[in-house]
């Protein structure tokens, strides 16, 4: 693997559901990279995030993760990377430290550097006084940052995350977007999907705008606005590169 092989290169992926959903998509993202998925509903965005986490079987195309085909060696790519749902899935009888423990152990991490690292993301995210507490209490916001904690646990070099932010108080949205900008300065390479056009901006070096199943536009924030060719907020970027075309009479 050379310095410059892609976190993820995505050639000519294409998924239908009856209709086809994604079309022909080319996505390259760098190591190291921040980058934000944006589209409105039903653009086909977590379709593309499940394919390249290995949970959905493309019709055609490639992905590779840090040149690691997904389609031919699934395990090796999944072991790059984390995949945070927007559908958390934690185990109620399992307080967040045991259930660290339990994902810790599916991926081998070796036990004390395991339980470090749970304890260090259980107090990234304010957890620590809820460690020994079992999960099956916790809001939805909690449950949130316990998946996300669980992702986490095997140091992937790739985190894919599905509308993170969505459903969580300020304080917690504070805690999850310290956590994800303490990795990408560590190195790893993020991507993640969002309605909240303000944290694309915030956050993502590179934004990818898909609609229709299509990237429409990639770029940064000063590159979309270039091309729309005046002043512009993302907002109002977003809204013209996704409008629908107009009808002819
Ligand atoms: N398993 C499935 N079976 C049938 N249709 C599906 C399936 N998964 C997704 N779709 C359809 O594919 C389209 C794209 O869905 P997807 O969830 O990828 O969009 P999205 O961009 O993530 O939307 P949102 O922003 O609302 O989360 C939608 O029309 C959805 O109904």
């Amino acid at each position: 693997m050379s310095m410059s092989t892609p976190a993820l290169a995505i050639r000519n992926l294409s998924k239908s559901f009856g209709r086809p959903v994604v079309i022909g998509l080319d996505l390259t993202i760098s190591a190291g990279e921040f980058y934000a998925l944006l589209g409105p509903n039903g653009a086909g965005k977590t379709t593309i995030l499940r394919m390249v986490a290995g949970l959905l079987a493309p019709d055609t195309g490639t992905i590779e993760i840090f040149g690691i085909d997904v389609g031919a060696a699934p395990v090796a790519a999944k072991r790059l990377l984390a995949w945070v749902s927007d559908e958390p899935m934690v185990y109620d009888r399992l307080t967040p430290l045991e259930y660290l423990d339990f994902v810790a152990g599916l991926w081998q991490v070796e036990p004390s550097k395991a339980r470090k690292e749970a304890e260090s993301l259980l107090d990234l995210l304010g957890l620590t006084a809820h460690a020994h507490e079992l999960c099956g209490g916790f809001s939805k916001g909690m449950l949130q940052k316990v998946a996300l904690a669980g992702a986490l646990i095997h140091d992937p070099r790739l985190i894919i995350l599905d509308e993170p932010l969505t459903g969580l108080d300020a304080g917690s949205a504070r805690q999850v977007k310290d956590v994800l900008l303490e990795k990408v300065a560590q190195g790893v390479t993020i991507i993640m999907t969002t309605h909240i056009l303000e944290v694309a901006e915030r956050m993502a070096q590179r934004i990818g705008v898909i609609s229709s199943g299509k990237l429409v536009a990639e770029g940064t924030l000063a590159q979309l606005r270039s091309a729309i060719g005046r002043e512009s907020t993302l907002e109002e970027i977003f809204l013209e590169l996704v409008a629908p075309p107009p009808a002819t009479p």
